[in-house]
């Protein structure tokens, strides 16, 4: 239910209630429907709006005050107006008061969160954007919460105290990956109903560091070589509009670089569930709630499970915190990850031949497995650590940096000059669609750091899932 409202019936004989609730609708989507319950007996209708009422006011899970921040230039800079036209009008119904931001420049809404926003006066946070600004709200609020409690968020080994009031993502970007991993859909009203209604869903958070630096933090993909490349580059063609991924995943498809490293890992022991799984992780999820719960009794025993080390040359490494499905990947890059289990599936894809490479992308959308092929390692795990060549020890690092710059304009050269057959040494790493300063980092899960208004995707109802001859 989201609201009740009393309303007298035209010709006096009596009271009716009108009552709002949430349907569903196809393909994950909630809808906002109307049932009227109508009394000759005006008491008995009170009667029912006031348990009606009062039992909405005792749900402690429905938040009351949000803080809202929109980006009114995201995706097709439509953010403000989907917020005043579908969202707001919701919010009104159900009696949550809203203290509403417009951005006026990247990372207002981090530094705002940060440092002024009054965190203790809402019940939530709601982001109206894109990943992008997702990614803002979450680097805001971890921040944030580390500082209140004293932890220090440059420190890989400190554990992160997580964050108390959820996130709502009402999707207005070109790229809405994380609410559409999260809720099923990308649509506006779905999302505005699962705040409404309370909803909870835990998200894994993986900090990513550099010699004891924090860089940044990822909630989906962490990707070195291939996806890195096709990010540098299409952020080089800003001016391509959407088509500029596709224009750089075949341009760096075709260059075909691999890149040499050492990547280090540590095992996720004990845990169930494994990434070649074929459930997947839904609303409910057992294997978070088993996986999530042991964890977190077992935060800091690191000294318990054995780092492992691959060295190699690499097309690309995939770290998978949640599955990555969108609309154009509808299984994802690693189909069985979890959103809330504490792990993230690392996908390490050696050298291989360019007609193989493409067998891979392939099964991205077929049914076959995407990793059953001989040139892919697939490993769940709760840490990494990845080296590039050349800068393996300490000092190796100095030099690397003080040569970066000079490498940086040779391998440039290369690229632009296939002929001279030089291959550049390093790739940079895609983070959340944000490219990093260092090559060399330090990735560690922090298992269910947030939290936010949804509830995972929910199983279809049968009737729904045609395309399976046994449901019907
Ligand atoms: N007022 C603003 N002016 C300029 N940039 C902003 C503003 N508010 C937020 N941003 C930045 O805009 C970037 C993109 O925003 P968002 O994720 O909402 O949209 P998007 O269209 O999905 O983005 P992308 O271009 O990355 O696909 C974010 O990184 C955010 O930091």
């Amino acid at each position: 239910i989201i609201s009740v409202r009393e309303e007298e019936e035209e010709n006096g004989s009596g009271q009716r209630d009108d009552v709002l609730y949430v349907e569903r609708s196809r393909q994950y989507r909630w809808r906002c429907a109307e049932v009227t319950f109508a009394c000759s007996d005006e008491a008995v209708c009170q009667h029912w709006v006031n348990n009606i009422r009062e039992l909405l006011a005792t749900n402690t899970s429905r938040p009351k005050h949000l803080l809202v921040y929109i980006n009114p230039y995201g995706g097709k800079r439509q953010g403000k107006r989907i917020y005043e036209q579908k969202v707001a009008p919701l919010f009104t119904l159900a009696g949550i008061s809203t203290s509403v931001i417009v951005t006026e420049y990247a990372n207002h809404a981090r530094d705002h969160l940060r440092t002024a926003a009054e965190l203790e006066k809402f019940d939530g946070v709601v982001c109206v954007g894109g990943d992008g600004m997702f990614s803002e709200i979450i680097h805001g609020l971890i921040w944030r919460t580390q500082i209140d409690c004293g932890v220090d968020p440059n420190c890989p080994e400190e554990a992160l105290s997580p964050c108390s009031l959820r996130i709502g993502i009402i999707p207005a970007g070109s790229t809405d990956c994380i609410c559409f991993a999260t809720v099923g859909t990308n649509d506006p009203v779905t999302s505005a109903l699962h705040i409404i209604v309370g909803d909870s869903q835990a998200l894994d958070v993986s900090s990513v560091h550099h010699n004891n630096m924090f860089l940044r933090y990822s909630v989906s993909l962490l990707g070195y070589g291939f996806y890195g490349d096709v990010l540098t580059d299409s952020e080089r063609k800003r001016w391509m509009g959407p088509a500029r991924y596709d224009f750089s995943g075949l341009k760096m498809f075709l260059t075909h670089h691999c890149y040499e490293g050492t990547v280090s890992y540590l095992p996720a022991g004990g845990i169930i569930g494994t990434p070649r799984d074929a459930t997947k992780c839904r609303s409910g999820c057992v294997i978070c709630q088993h996986n999530g719960q042991l964890l977190s009794e077992r935060t800091e025993k690191y000294e318990m499970d054995e780092w492992r080390t691959i060295r190699g040359k690499f097309l690309a490494i995939n770290a998978a915190s949640m599955s990555c499905a969108c609309p154009r990947s509808p299984k994802g890059l690693s189909p069985a990850a979890h959103l809330a289990d504490g792990t993230i599936d690392l996908i390490l894809v050696r050298k291989c031949s360019r007609f193989n490479f493409l067998r891979h992308l392939l099964r991205h959308t077929s049914k076959d497995d995407q990793f059953d092929l001989t040139f892919i390692e697939v490993h769940r795990v709760r840490r990494f650590r990845f080296t590039p060549r050349h800068c393996q020890s300490d000092s190796d690092l100095e030099l690397d940096l003080q040569e970066n710059g000079k490498r940086q304009i040779f391998s440039q050269i290369c690229k632009d000059h296939p002929a001279c057959g030089c291959a550049p040494a390093y790739s940079s790493w895609n983070c959340d669609g944000e490219i990093l300063t260092h090559t060399a980092i330090d990735v560690r899960v922090h298992c269910q750091l947030i939290k936010l208004f949804a509830r995972g995707i929910e199983e279809l109802p049968v009737f729904e899932d045609l395309t399976n001859p046994c449901a019907i």
